[in-house]
């Protein structure tokens, strides 16, 4: 039975003592107990056995080696994956870094998406840049049918196409090569098919007023570089100066004595009659998150913000800033404040600042967003190579690596995933580093000790904030084997997960699409359950559906806390 001793602190003593003066007495708090239970002996599995395995099987799915169990989606909701997960290699090793793949021709098909959700895929994006909404509904009814068939949580994010300048499609090539000294000529003007060789459509009506004779064009942040060498009417004459291959829509940004030219473009709106129309529909589609592409400002986020909540009724949409421009790092922190999450979108953001500035930019927005509990996503070019080539580079796991130490909650494929041969060794590279770069951080007790400010902006918040923080604490201190929260909006949940603790989170929540949500946070491991607010019920339920299922045994130390009644308990699974 339970090892733990729960003792009652009264509500009249504690207002006594723990009040801070800066707050007015709340109401709240005749509700308000802490249970403060104390584990007297702790019967554990061994530290060794806890600790073992990343060698590739089951973690996190993938391979061939994956225990299928059939999914219970009565009262209980967790996938597979998980499931064989946690009997197999017990808490300690699950995979705290999250997982993003962008679905593209390579990965839309209903047995790809299966085989990246067994490879760990807990959030899928689809790029409204590409695409046909058709063709993206397909892949949002068959992302649904895989969570409901086979219990998965996999969240879907839809990005915005934003209104920078791009090129357009290629008229329907995969891609172009572009070759040193040749002359490309770029034009607003719409081609016929077929269309002349060696042109290039551009979106933006603007482009050959504000480009000059001179003028360094770049493809996709250098991967092409021409110079403008003439202008004749809509058409730009460009010499190619780096040969490379032109990919459709590829972004396109211009140089003039080394600087970005950004006047007329700044004047862009970020969100584009084409994106209301995409963020219409992924609304209707219902789909998870909405990621904003070239945010500028707090002020288009509070924007979206309302106008989901006004035509989205019943759904909670996240609403992710892509940080991608200059204006993005001038109002970082607004920006931020503002979102409910946000993605270090290093594709753009290599192209408007030099590259060796990309790394401390990355740093700067990872750690501001965990300061300010708002999930973070580190994109492009991960594993770039692989989009060729079945094994990364030497440096872009260093890179992967980097990303897992920072502890950002997520790491994101794009076309590695949307269009490359080799979509689930990618995602497999991701998960191996991402396990073994946790565990070595966790054997080395290497904790940053990152100072969480308080970021609560009402008494009860401060409740949970410190709640959070102390258990999150005490798991550490006590080694335990995970924490277990119970959470209707997963507020708690994303509390604990911004403690970055040592051992897993279990999150418990009522509602289907808290849990997706919950999917791309760092250290959650998301369970629907239908739970009341007596905790005592609630811990006895879950131990014993945990239990039936293998996915936890007798002995093992549990921290939960809930924001229901707010409490601490320290529990031996009875
Ligand atoms: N829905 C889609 N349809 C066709 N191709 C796609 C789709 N989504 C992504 N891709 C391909 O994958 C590549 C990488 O995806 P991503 O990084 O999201 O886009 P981009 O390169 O435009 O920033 C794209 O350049 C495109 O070639
Ligand atoms: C993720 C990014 O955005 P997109 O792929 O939509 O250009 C990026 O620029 O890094
Ligand atoms: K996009
Ligand atoms: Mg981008």
């Amino acid at each position: 039975m339970s090892q733990s001793l729960n003792f009652l602190i009264p509500s009249s003593r504690l207002s006594d003592t723990t009040v801070p003066k800066q707050f007015p007495k709340p109401s709240l708090l005749s509700t308000f107990a802490i249970r403060l239970p104390v584990a007297k002996a702790r019967t554990r599995r061994p530290i060794a056995a806890v600790l073992t395995s990343d060698n590739g099987k089951g973690v996190g799915g993938g391979g061939g080696g994956v225990v299928v169990v059939a999914a219970d989606v009565g009262s209980f909701e967790v996938d597979l994956v998980t499931e064989a997960e946690l009997k197999e290699n017990g808490f300690r090793s699950t995979r705290r870094t999250k997982l993003v793949a962008t679905i593209g021709p390579a990965t839309s098909g209903s047995e790809q998406l299966e085989a990246l959700a067994e490879g760990g895929m807990n959030v899928a994006r689809i790029n409204m840049c590409h695409g046909t909404r058709e063709w993206h509904r397909l892949v949002i009814e068959r992302v649904r049918r895989l969570n409901e068939e086979k219990g998965y949580a996999v969240a879907v994010m839809m990005d915005t196409e934003g209104s920078e300048i791009h090129m357009g499609d290629l008229g329907g090539a995969p891609s172009a090569k572009a070759e040193d000294g040749e002359i490309w000529t770029f034009s607003v003007r719409a081609f016929g098919s077929p269309r002349p060789e060696r042109t290039i459509t551009v979106n933006y009506d603007g482009f050959a007023e504000d480009v000059k004779v001179g003028d360094e064009l770049l493809v996709d942040g250098g991967m092409v570089r021409f110079e403008v060498i003439e202008k004749i009417g809509p058409d730009v004459k460009c010499l190619c100066t780096d040969p490379g291959l032109l990919l459709p829509r590829a972004n396109l940004t211009f140089w003039r004595d080394g600087s970005l030219v950004r006047e007329r473009n700044a004047m862009l709106p970020t969100v584009s009659s084409k994106d209301w129309l995409d963020i219409d529909f992924g609304i209707a589609e219902g789909v998870d998150f909405i990621a904003i592409s070239f945010v500028k400002s707090a002020e288009v986020i509070n924007h979206l913000k309302s106008y989901i909540k006004a035509r989205a009724r019943d759904s909670d949409i996240s609403v992710i800033a892509k940080i991608e421009s200059i204006d993005s790092l001038k109002n970082l922190e607004e920006i931020i404040q503002a979102s409910d999450g946000a993605m270090v979108a290093r594709g753009d953001l290599g192209a408007q600042i030099p590259l060796e500035q990309v790394p401390s930019a990355q740093q700067k927005i990872v750690q501001l967003c965990r300061q300010l509990n708002k999930p973070v996503i580190v994109a492009s070019q991960l594993l770039e190579s692989m989009i060729e080539y079945p094994t990364p580079t030497r440096a872009e796991v260093a890179d992967v690596s980097e990303a897992v130490r920072q502890r950002a909650d997520a790491l994101m494929l794009s076309g590695e995933s949307a269009m490359g041969q080799f979509p689930d060794k990618a995602l497999t590279v991701l998960r191996s580093v991402s396990l073994r770069i946790e565990r070595w951080w966790r054997e080395e007790k290497r904790h940053e000790a990152m100072e969480l400010q308080d970021i609560a902006s009402s008494f009860s918040d401060s409740i949970s904030e410190e709640i959070c923080n102390s258990a999150a604490k005490m798991a550490n201190n006590l080694e335990v084997d995970a924490l277990f929260v119970y959470t209707k909006t997963g507020h708690m949940a994303s509390l604990l997960s911004r403690c970055r603790p040592d051992c897993p989170i279990f999150a418990f929540t009522t509602t289907t699409s808290v849990r997706r949500r919950l999917n791309l946070q760092w250290g959650l491991i998301p369970f629907r359950l239908s739970f009341s607010d007596d905790m005592e019920s609630n811990l006895n339920k879950t131990f014993s559906l945990l239990k039936a299922r293998g996915m936890i045994k007798s002995g093992d130390l549990v921290i939960a806390v809930s924001d229901m009644l707010q409490s601490i308990q320290v529990i031996n699974v009875p």
